[in-house]
């Protein structure tokens, strides 16, 4: 009796000393304020005030954190203007929330986002977990899974290796490899386009799809209803659902993911075995296809094959993978998941741009008409050699106006840090506010929602004529509009290479205008922007009109040209 009380006392008094040195510690690592933020409830956090207002998943839209910019007058802003749901007076760069339980930091101007995940992208460059995806729709236990989605990978050796090998395929020296696929996809849209222009958004899918699937694995895209295409497609739909934080509940209380199948509420758990299966049929039968064609010396070149070309441990078999086989096979399939959408939303916010500042239209081709003329298409050289600088400013401007991906995607920190006499939890999410450092009034003036391309702009004049240079004191908005630090996007000089040409040729080519009403009047677009991970604009009507038959019979030359199917 008397050693069984002695030995509960002891634990007890073990516990106890625990904790007050657990207590102590933590104590002592805050004695620094986090952040400021809105208030918190006790455990709860932000949470419960904010899943009253809005769901979780929408507190996380960039439309949440759009007025976090000062003035500060509102952390939710129901539709990006002006109701704000819920206010609170904070004048700061740095903001922290507390949702169930975890440790969010908003980074909202361009010096706090380039100390931390720049300057500190040693441990500002994991991920945070999310668990419907990376425990429940990625993972699968037979060896055709995707286990390892490099977009989702914590910082470390996993994440090198898949880097390394995107990091050597589009390393900006090599974007000329690709061209030729771009430029071949280019000519069916600019063709496309002219026999069905109502079709467009369709036509700017076709071409996106089509130049991945060149690069990727060396499959010529059909020109209608190509299977290749569609699978990605849906397997893009689907990680668009599952990587939004929080969409699912699992996400906020991963606990969840132990529920078996059949439990009542689990519909989550067979989403995600059916979602496995969309996504290991995407990505994994064309890598095989180009590791059987390679057996048979029938492969095409492309980012697959060199890849399997270099690899140090290949299994011998066709039809099975090494390790480092799989490690290309999932880097591979990242291409889809992080180029296509946002290439698609980049031409979408253009020609949205284009229909709303007809003004911008003329001066970009009033450039191209006297640096390209009525006899050729633009080409890289005219963009690569900055022959058209106004051109280029579009592109800038459409970067600026209505960031792809607002809110980058998410960071999460290793370890404690100290920034600005604030306290950074470890393992706090850490969401780089691209939109705020666009709308920075500072950099670039109070006409922050017209589109703008002159803001770029430098007057220049010669002997001849008045011209335009790009102003190379404005910060470059590719360092922003790509996300930072060493989860940078590795495609980025792909992705521009490709955005810049498209606009071109588009501009060169087209009259982007309103369509007009019943009554033959010009319907007045509106620039209504629906934001998830990616900020696109929601769903518009456009004309889009060969310029003239001199510009039709040039697109048609090209097509017959390059001797592309369509
Ligand atoms: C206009 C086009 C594009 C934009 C605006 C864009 C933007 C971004 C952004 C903001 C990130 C997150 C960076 C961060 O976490 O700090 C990212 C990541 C990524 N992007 Fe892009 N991207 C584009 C095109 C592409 C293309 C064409 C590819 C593939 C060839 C690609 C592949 C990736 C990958 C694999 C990641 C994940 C990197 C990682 O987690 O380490 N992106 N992109």
């Amino acid at each position: 009796m008397n050693e069984a009380w002695s030995f509960s006392n002891l634990i007890l008094i073990s516990t106890f000393t625990c904790l007050l040195f657990w207590y102590r510690n933590r104590g002592w690592k805050r004695t620094l304020p986090l952040p400021p933020g809105p208030k918190k409830l006790p455990l709860l956090g932000n949470s419960l005030v904010h899943a009253i207002l809005l769901s979780i998943n929408e507190l996380f839209s960039p439309f949440a954190f759009r007025t976090c910019h000062r003035p500060f007058n509102g952390l939710l802003s129901l539709d990006g203007q002006s109701n704000t749901a819920y206010a609170f007076p904070i004048d700061s760069d740095i903001l922290h929330l507390r949702v169930a339980g975890g440790d969010y930091i908003i980074l909202n101007s361009y010096e706090v986002i380039t100390d931390l995940l720049d300057k500190r992208s040693g441990i500002y460059s994991s991920r945070p977990h999310v668990t419907m995806l990376q425990d429940l729709a990625l993972t699968s236990s037979n060896s055709i899974g995707w286990n390892r989605d490099l977009l989702l990978l914590p910082y470390g050796e996993d994440l090198k290796a898949h880097r390394k090998l995107f990091q050597q395929e589009f390393h900006p020296n090599d974007a000329v490899l690709h061209r030729p696929h771009e430029k071949r996809a280019l000519v069916v849209f600019l063709n496309n386009l002219i026999e069905t222009p109502d079709e467009w958004l369709a036509h700017i899918k076709h071409m996106t799809g089509t130049i991945i699937l060149a690069v990727a694995y060396g499959i010529h895209a059909q020109p209608k209803d190509d299977p290749n295409l569609a699978a990605a497609e849906k397997m893009i739909a689907v990680l668009n659902t599952a990587g939004i934080p929080g969409a699912f509940l699992v996400d906020v209380f991963p606990i969840l993911k132990y529920v078996p199948y059949w439990f009542p509420g689990a519909s989550f758990k067979r989403k995600a075995r059916e979602w496995n299966g969309i996504l290991s049929a995407t990505i994994t039968p064309p890598f095989m296809n180009v590791k059987q064609a390679m057996a048979n010396g029938t492969a095409e070149d492309c980012f697959s094959l060199r890849c399997l070309k270099n690899a140090k441990n290949p299994d011998p078999r066709p039809d099975h993978l090494s390790s480092e086989e799989e490690i290309i096979k999932e880097t591979v399939g990242t291409m889809y998941e992080g180029g296509a959408d946002t290439g698609i939303t980049a031409l979408r916010t253009f020609i949205l741009a284009m229909m709303c500042f007809p003004h911008v239209q003329r001066e970009a081709q009033e450039e191209l008409d006297r640096v390209v003329g009525r006899d050729r298409l633009p080409d890289y050289d005219d963009l690569d050699k900055d022959s058209l600088p106004y051109v280029c400013a579009v592109v800038y401007e459409c970067l600026r106006w209505q960031p792809i991906v607002p809110l980058a995607f998410p960071h999460q920190l290793d370890v404690d840090d100290t920034y600005k006499g604030y306290h950074i939890p470890k393992g706090s999410t850490v969401i780089p506010n691209v939109w705020a450092t666009f709308h920075d009034e500072k950099i670039y003036g109070s006409n922050l929602h017209t589109f703008e391309p002159k803001r770029w702009l430098l007057k220049t004049s010669d002997a001849h004529r008045e011209g335009w240079k790009i102003n190379r004191d404005m910060r470059d908005p590719t360092t922003i509009a790509f996300g930072f630090g060493r989860r940078v996007c590795p495609g980025k000089h792909m992705g521009l290479s490709s955005f810049r040409i498209n606009v071109a040729s588009l501009l060169h080519s087209f009259n982007i205008t309103s369509p007009l009403d019943k009554l033959g009047q010009p319907i007045v677009p509106k620039v209504e922007y629906i934001s998830g991970v990616l900020n696109y604009p929601a769903p518009f009507q456009c004309s889009i009109k060969p310029r003239s038959e001199a510009h039709i019979a040039l697109v048609q030359q090209a097509l017959l040209i390059s001797g592309v199917e369509h």
